[in-house]
């Protein structure tokens, strides 16, 4: 692989969270180094989503410490996790249906734009300035992910394996430098699949992004991954290189073995 891994850009140290009697994780650590793809695996109901979204401030965990690019988040907010660069795609879609890919994706600029909407309205000087880098990079974004002749189309009006490609699309509009994927290719045909992993490694390859992916198709993690950290029920049960987790007895005995 061109890209270098770098030095560790995320720390979840220690990381327990539970509602109520349920204990969602538990004492939980591992890093992720910039410009790796690094996966999260394990059974239903392992702890992958809420680990993700300990990431990104939606859950604050009872106990451990949380350090992305060496500081210390205490009391994290989505909308302050995406100011520092942190974007995510959901396991159900969360786009707006009625609206067009473009807009959608443009709405992935919003926490870019500093000019306000009555400045916006009158198309004033520095808005009008804005408003054309934004076009410009969401443009950018469509030609990326081959999306031009679906630009103009209502969302709800398009198959589920575009719509999670337009996803990916705003997500990328916000020029993450930590992008958490949920899922990415659940639901889909293969010919779809392929189509999403391409897209995964084009965007870490070619700007570098550092990825934290969980996905439950066993052949797409173990071959796109540059290392894997595997849950069960809450707790971790193995982390390394895909040859290492493959070969790992706990792992086998507690999700490859299974039929997910
Ligand atoms: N908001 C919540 N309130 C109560 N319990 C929750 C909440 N979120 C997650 N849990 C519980 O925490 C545990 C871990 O759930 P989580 O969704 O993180 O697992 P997962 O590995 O992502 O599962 P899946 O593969 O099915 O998406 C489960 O027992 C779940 O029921």
């Amino acid at each position: 692989m061109a890209r270098e891994i770098g030095d560790v850009v995320l720390k979840m140290e220690g990381i327990s969270l539970s509602f109520g009697g349920v204990k969602a994780l538990t004492n939980i650590s591992f890093d992720v180094r910039e410009h790796e793809i690094r996966s999260i695996i394990g059974p239903n109901g392992a702890g992958k989503s809420s680990m993700l979204n300990v990431i990104n401030g939606v859950y604050h965990p009872q106990e451990g410490q949380v350090t992305f690019r060496g500081e210390v988040r205490r009391d994290m907010e989505p909308h302050k996790a995406a100011k520092q660069g942190i974007a995510r795609t959901f396991q159900n879609i969360a786009l707006f249906k009625g609206m067009s890919v473009l807009d959608n994706i443009m709405t992935g600029r919003n926490l870019k734009m500093t000019c306000n909407l009555f400045q916006h309205a009158l198309h004033w000087g520095a808005a009008r300035k804005e408003e054309i880098e934004h076009r410009r990079k969401v443009e950018e974004v469509i030609d990326f992910l081959e999306i031009q002749s679906i630009r103009k189309t209502p969302v709800g009006r398009l198959p589920y394996g575009l719509q999670k490609r337009v996803e990916l699309g705003r997500a990328l509009a916000a020029e993450p430098s930590l992008l958490l994927l949920d899922e990415p290719m659940a639901g889909m045909n293969v010919e779809e699949k392929q189509d999403m992993c391409r897209f995964i490694l084009d965007v870490n390859d070619q700007f570098g992004t550092t990825i934290v992916l969980i996905e439950h198709d066993m052949g797409v993690v173990m071959d796109i991954s540059d290392r894997v950290v595997v849950l069960d029920y809450g707790k971790k049960i193995g982390d390394g290189e895909p040859d290492e987790v493959k070969n790992n007895p706990d792992v086998i005995s507690a999700y490859l073995g299974t039929s997910h």
